[in-house]
């Protein structure tokens, strides 16, 4: 496991995987706030990656940088060797994204949405059909394929933005809590997914708060706090001799007086005096 702000290049992954994304100093300010503080960070291919931390760590800010959609203060992200913001439809080709707070085109129907998203791709109209009707099969959506995406759950919205992420078969999916809104049955089909995906040599990053699902899921994580890699490496070198992966988390990310800060309201009771 590699701590505090590790060195790309040097650490976990790197010396049996090839990484699949290479951060140099990132750094991103809002106004007077740094989201992001300089990140250093090589994140090994075919693995299935967690970036996990407390709201406000600038996970979403982090992912955002490295997928293109947000142009960093500084440093560099390089995918498979190209420079985002240098060679962004070398990286574009490679990548499926699937954002936080996702934007899709809510007037047309899932299978109309999966056929234009193919199309912009490039891939040939008879792949995209074949393609689409497979992965609205896969997740449960076939029954949906003609209903407009306006009427689609939150649980549908994320299946069918899942689909369209993967719809040109990408090396590397980057997914900001993708399972945030959606009921287990959802979950598991789109887990499903998911390590078939990653089974085929894939690279997935996705940024969570549920620990669980992120120990059982992952097979590498970073944790982030306050703008900033307080450890990353394969899960069970980051979990060192906690108990679970929360544990470890909670340490990482100093939290553990204000997991008990619940003790200081003892007026808090209900039934109780007021
Ligand atoms: N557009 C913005 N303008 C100003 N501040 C922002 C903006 N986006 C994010 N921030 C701030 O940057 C910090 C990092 O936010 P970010 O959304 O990246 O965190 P996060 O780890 O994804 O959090 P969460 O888990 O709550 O989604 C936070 O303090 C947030 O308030």
């Amino acid at each position: 496991m590699t701590t505090e702000s590790s060195g790309a290049g040097e650490q976990a992954g790197t010396a049996e995987a090839p990484a699949a994304v290479r951060i140099h100093s990132l750094w991103k300010k809002y106004g007077d706030h740094t989201a992001v503080a300089g990140i250093d960070l090589a994140l090994p291919a075919g693995r299935f990656i967690g970036l996990v931390g407390p709201n406000g760590a600038g996970k979403t800010t982090t992912l955002s940088m490295v997928t293109g959609l947000l142009r960093p203060d500084a440093g560099q992200v390089e995918i498979g060797g190209h420079d985002v913001w240098r060679d962004p439809v070398a990286v574009k080709s490679r990548i499926g994204v699937l954002p936080e707070g996702l934007r899709l085109f809510e007037r047309l129907s899932g299978g109309e949405l999966l056929s234009y998203i193919g199309r912009l791709r490039g891939l040939p109209g008879d792949e995209v059909d074949k393609r689409a009707g497979q992965l609205l099969d896969v997740l449960d959506l076939s029954g949906a394929r003609n209903k407009l995406v306006v009427d689609y759950s939150t649980g549908m919205r994320k299946k069918i933005g899942l689909a369209a992420a993967l719809l040109h078969n990408p090396e590397i999916l980057f997914l900001d809590e993708p399972f945030e809104g959606v009921d287990p049955v959802s979950a598991q089909t789109i887990r499903g997914v998911l390590e078939r995906y990653t089974g085929s040599g894939a690279t997935v990053i996705f940024s969570s708060h549920v620990m669980e699902l992120v120990e059982s899921l992952c097979d590498w994580v970073a944790v982030m706090a306050g703008g900033k890699i307080r450890a990353d490496g394969p899960i069970g070198e980051v979990r060192g001799d906690a108990p679970s992966l929360q544990d470890a988390f909670l340490e990482l990310v100093g939290a553990g007086s204000r997991a008990r800060a619940g003790q200081d309201l003892d007026w808090l009771g209900g039934g109780g005096a007021r």
